[in-house]
């Protein structure tokens, strides 16, 4: 097989010139195969509360000129392990979410098929629901780690079963996870009541809390996750606000008191055992970011996602 077609060289085109693609990676149409693919779905219409994640990943992309070709964190050279490309946006119907959850599930099956694996960045949480839907098309019930300050796995919102509060709930009522294996991971701030964590629970999903993690550290985390995981197929999905907001400012429902990007990051490295079959970045919503601190992190999380997935495809 002829040797992946990388990120163009920042130190002979400035990195600052031309479109921006993920990590100055090649587009999908300028190359034969591709094993894994960063895409975008510029979606928001599931929002409860600040618009503007369908700009987040035109905002990634910019933040992400900056991205060098190896991953120190991870060991790993993620675009001469494999094919990585940006796959561009999937476009989907603003008007109509019922319709841009069944746009997404296709256009999701099409890459699952042809045996390329997704970073998908968002958008708005609703995503999460038809990408897993695809995954488990092919794979069965799919382990989560939900990376987030929310829950998300409320029943409705004005009536409308799919919201960015919703896709985890209507994810286990319809079977699509494995229940033995989910888990949110810095979660924090109010609930409506008592009962959501009762009903969470339920549902069968663990807990470690934003302050589990600060007083425990990432390694322990990341070993009992990884215990609980074991080799079941995983997605990765990670709400940016699962940040502090001194870390992302850039997010439609920012709560205090959350994990760094650093612990993010540690934590997500300490998953390089892990099957991993999938991932997102979700909420950046650039209307509301300084200084692309928001975007940079979204960025980052987003490359050692690749990373670890282009790991997963070297093994
Ligand atoms: N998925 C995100 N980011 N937020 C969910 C917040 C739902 C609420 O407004 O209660
Ligand atoms: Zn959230
Ligand atoms: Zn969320």
């Amino acid at each position: 097989m002829n040797a992946p077609i990388g990120p163009t060289d920042s130190s002979l085109v400035p990195r600052f010139a031309g479109p921006a693609t993920f990590a100055r990676l090649p587009r999908i149409d300028q190359v034969e195969r591709a094993d894994i693919a960063v895409v975008g779905v510029p979606f928001d219409t599931g929002v409860s509360y600040r618009p503007g994640a369908r700009f987040g990943p035109s905002s990634i992309r910019e933040a992400s000129r900056l991205l060098r070709p190896y991953n120190p964190g991870l060991d790993v050279s993620p675009f001469a392990t494999a094919q990585v490309v940006d796959g561009g946006d999937i476009a989907v119907n603003p008007y109509s979410v019922g319709d841009a959850v069944e746009t997404l599930d296709e256009a999701s099956s099409q890459f699952v098929r042809a045996g390329t694996r997704l970073v998908t960045l968002g958008g708005d949480h609703t995503i999460a629901l038809p990408l897993l839907r695809s995954l488990y098309r092919q794979h069965g019930p799919i382990a989560m780690l939900h990376f987030d300050a929310h829950l998300d796995t409320w029943d409705t919102y004005f009536g409308e079963p799919y919201t960015h509060g919703t896709p985890f709930r209507r994810a286990v009522e319809e079977g699509i996870l494995d229940t033995e294996a989910i888990c949110h991971v810095g979660t924090r701030g109010p609930l409506y009541g008592k009962r959501d964590l009762e009903d969470d629970r339920r549902f069968g999903f663990g807990i470690v809390t934003s302050a589990d993690v600060m007083r425990k550290g990432v390694d322990e985390i990341a070993d009992a996750l990884r215990q609980r995981i074991g080799d079941r197929p995983l997605y990765v999905s990670v709400d940016i606000d699962v940040l502090d907001p001194a870390h992302a400012p850039g997010t439609g429902t920012p709560e205090a008191g959350g994990l760094t990007s650093r612990e993010l990051l540690e934590i997500l490295r300490g998953l390089s055992a892990c099957n991993l079959v999938g991932a997102d970045v979700v909420e950046v919503a650039p209307a509301y970011d300084h200084a692309q601190i928001t975007a940079t992190a979204a960025s980052h999380v987003a490359y050692d996602l690749v990373s670890l997935l282009a790991l997963n495809h070297g093994a």
